[in-house]
This record gives structure tokens, C-alpha cells and sequence, in this order.
């Protein structure tokens, strides 16, 4: 057991703060060498961009849905990392905000050579202090990560007061009475209290999802599949999922057929004149559709990167790293939501080209 490579699972709905977490345990002094896994939803890769300082460590899994390339690419990557034993002291998996981490938990007790190499050592949630209480309505994926969470971190807790934060406290106790709540900022906690927690509880799981250990993964949905998972892929262009619940014990598993992504990319500078003020008149107008927006803009005299980011109406931004010499200089801007007018989109993003 002690020389299995332990592994978190970090999950946790569209923007609620997973990024931010991951770049603070890969920033922090530790000692430890990670490697990470992620897992994007959209065509244009963005996030493994996000993550600081890690480059060479980043392991991409495209595509999307977690559920259906579970059984290739992230059982291939770890097995490949195996391969580098010693090279490294843990693996974290970071899942897209609309995975549902019960596939993802699986793989560490239904395929033997993982098992016999890694263990899952938690399944850690960040949630949106803000908007989990709305996400709990609305996305089955938001319950999910909070009924399989070993440790949640309730994040954002700046942006709501204290009888907010009470109300989603008690709805996370409703949902998982087990795991422990830690209430955080920017995603900011003591690393000992996510990190080698050995806190994945398998009985706890078997009891909410009996199937859990039987490795049958049925389900329908109709996008956002890896390449080999056989199911029918009707709409090339979007990465949007049918409303079905997977066939998979006491939990089902279901993606919404609505939220879909769209990613533009302009070869070149953005004016930030003209950039800001149309995602700030995008915000007040569309905000409310967008569950999560995110770019990498190329600003025009600026020899440092612009990462934007926006979750509803609530936008962030700052200039990071500098583009490397050699590295083509292009803004991309991805959004994941529901009712996405993509021409109207394209035709703003563009319309901000320096
Ligand atoms: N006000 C506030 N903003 C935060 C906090 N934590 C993170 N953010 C911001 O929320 C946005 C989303 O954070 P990320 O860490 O990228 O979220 P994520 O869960 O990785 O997002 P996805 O990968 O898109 O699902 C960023 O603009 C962060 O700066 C917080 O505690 N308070």
C-alpha cells in the first residue's frame, strides 16, 4: 500500500476555484513533485495553460466527458507515469466542472494495473459559495461532485455573508453529511488538508452507489465523447450533452443537453480598449448564460500574457507570464453555457482584433 502513489481527484462545478487550487499546490513549497491530469471540456485547450509552472507535467485529456475516456486516455497516462515511478510523489487529476468524478474514482478499483500501482487517496470538491445553491437545482454534475467529495472546499466565501454561507453549508451537509467542509478564499488552505488525506472511503461509496465496483459504465449521451467511446456523435461543432442518466447503480449521471461550449481564436493582438468594455457590456447582458468564460488574449505592445475570466457576470483578469520567444502570439476565448449565440460571439470577439 505505502508505495502506491497516492492520487486526488479534484473536482468541482465550472469555475468554483479548481484551477486556483492547482496552481497553489504546485506553487507552494513542498518538496513534492505532482503530476497532473487534465481534463478540458471544448476544443480549444485553455487550462492546462492555466496551470502555473508545471509544464512539463501536464498530462491533456480533450474532449470533454470524463465518463467516456476513462477507460483510455487516463488509464493510458497513468500507466505511462508508472512507468517513470520516482520521478514523482503524487498525481492529481483535475476533472472539467462538468465531469461527474464517480468514473473518474472507478478507474482506481476496477482496472488492476492502476490499482496495483496508484490509490486514490481523496476525491476533494471546490464549491462556489456563491453559486452551488443555484447549480444544485439545476446540474445534476454539481450534486454529484458534492455526494462523492471526501473534502469540499467551500470557496468564494468573500462573495456571499454569513447566513448565505450558512443556507449552503446545510445543503452540502444535506447531500454528504461525511465529508469535511473547509470554507476558503482563492481557494487558499493548508495543503495538509487536501493532500495525502487518505480519506477516500470506498464502503461510504458502495452505500451510495452499490454499482460502483462492478465497472459497467452504460450511458447515452450524444457529444463531448473521447474518440473510441462508440456512441453517436450528432452535433460536431458543439461539445453538448443529451439530458440521460447513466445506467450506474444509486447515482445517476446525467449531462444537460443545453450547455454547450464555443471557442474562438483571432491569429493575433487584441486591443484591450476594445476588449474590455465589450466583455463588460457581454456580462451585463448574456452573464447570466454563461456558467464559464476564459481566455488568453494577446494584447497588443504587451509582452506579458492577459488570462480573463469570468463566471456569470463576475469577470477577472490579469496579465501573467510573458509569451515565450518562439510561441505564436493569438487570443483565444472560450465560453461554456447554455443558449451560446455563437455568430453574435464571433462577430464581438473579432470585432476586438487590434
Ligand atoms: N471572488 C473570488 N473569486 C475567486 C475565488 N477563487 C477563485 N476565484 C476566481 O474565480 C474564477 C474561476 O477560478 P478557477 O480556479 O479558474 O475555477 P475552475 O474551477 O478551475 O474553473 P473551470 O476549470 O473553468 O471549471 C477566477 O477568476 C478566479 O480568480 C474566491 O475565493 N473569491
Amino acid at each position: 500500500m505505502s508505495d502506491k502513489i497516492p492520487v486526488t481527484v479534484l473536482t468541482g462545478y465550472l469555475g468554483a476555484g479548481k484551477t486556483t487550487l492547482l496552481n497553489r499546490i504546485l506553487s507552494e513549497e513542498h518538496g513534492k513533485r505532482y503530476a497532473v491530469i487534465v481534463n478540458e471540456f471544448g476544443e480549444i485547450g485553455i487550462d492546462n495553460e492555466l496551470v502555473v509552472g508545471a509544464d512539463e507535467e501536464v498530462f491533456e485529456m480533450n474532449n470533454g466527458c470524463i465518463c467516456c475516456t476513462v477507460r483510455g486516455d487516463l488509464i493510458r497516462i497513468i500507466e505511462g507515469l508508472m512507468k517513470r515511478k520516482g520521478k514523482f510523489d503524487a498525481i492529481i487529476v483535475e476533472t472539467t466542472g462538468l465531469a461527474d468524478p464517480a468514473p473518474v474514482a472507478q478507474t482506481f478499483f476496477v482496472d488492476e494495473e492502476v490499482q496495483d500501482n496508484a490509490r486514490l487517496d481523496a476525491v476533494v470538491t471546490v464549491a462556489d459559495a456563491k453559486w452551488l445553491t443555484e447549480r444544485l437545482k439545476d446540474a445534476p454534475e454539481a450534486k454529484n461532485q458534492i455526494a462523492f467529495a471526501d473534502v469540499i472546499l467551500l470557496n468564494k466565501t468573500d462573495l456571499v455573508n454569513e447566513a448565505e454561507l450558512e443556507e449552503v453549508e446545510a445543503r452540502i451537509r444535506g447531500l454528504n453529511p461525511y465529508a469535511r467542509i473547509i470554507r476558503t478564499v482563492k481557494s487558499q488552505v493548508p495543503l495538509n488538508e487536501v493532500l495525502d488525506r487518505g480519506a477516500f472511503d470506498l464502503d461510504r461509496i458502495l452505500q451510495i452507489e452499490p454499482a460502483f465496483l462492478e465497472g459497467e459504465h452504460h450511458h447515452e449521451h450524444g457529444e463531448a465523447c473521447g474518440p473510441d467511446c462508440g456512441h453517436d456523435h450528432h452535433d460536431h461543432d458543439h461539445h453538448g450533452h443529451d439530458h440521460h442518466d447513466h445506467g450506474h447503480g444509486g447515482l445517476k449521471h446525467y449531462h444537460d443537453e443545453f450547455i454547450k461550449s464555443v471557442a474562438f481564436t483571432i491569429p493575433g493582438d487584441v486591443d484591450p480598449n476594445k476588449f474590455m468594455p465589450w466583455v463588460q457590456e457581454l456580462a451585463q447582458r448574456e452573464g447570466q448564460n454563461f456558467l464559464r468564460w476564459k481566455g488568453i488574449l494577446s494584447f497588443k505592445n504587451e509582452p506579458r500574457r492577459f488570462v480573463f475570466q469570468g463566471v456569470h457576470m463576475i469577470l477577472d483578469g490579469d496579465l501573467q507570464r510573458e509569451w515565450k520567444p518562439g510561441e505564436t502570439r493569438q487570443s483565444k476565448l472560450v465560453f461554456i453555457g447554455k443558449e451560446l449565440d455563437e455568430e453574435m460571439l464571433r462577430e464581438g470577439f473579432e470585432a476586438c482584433a487590434a
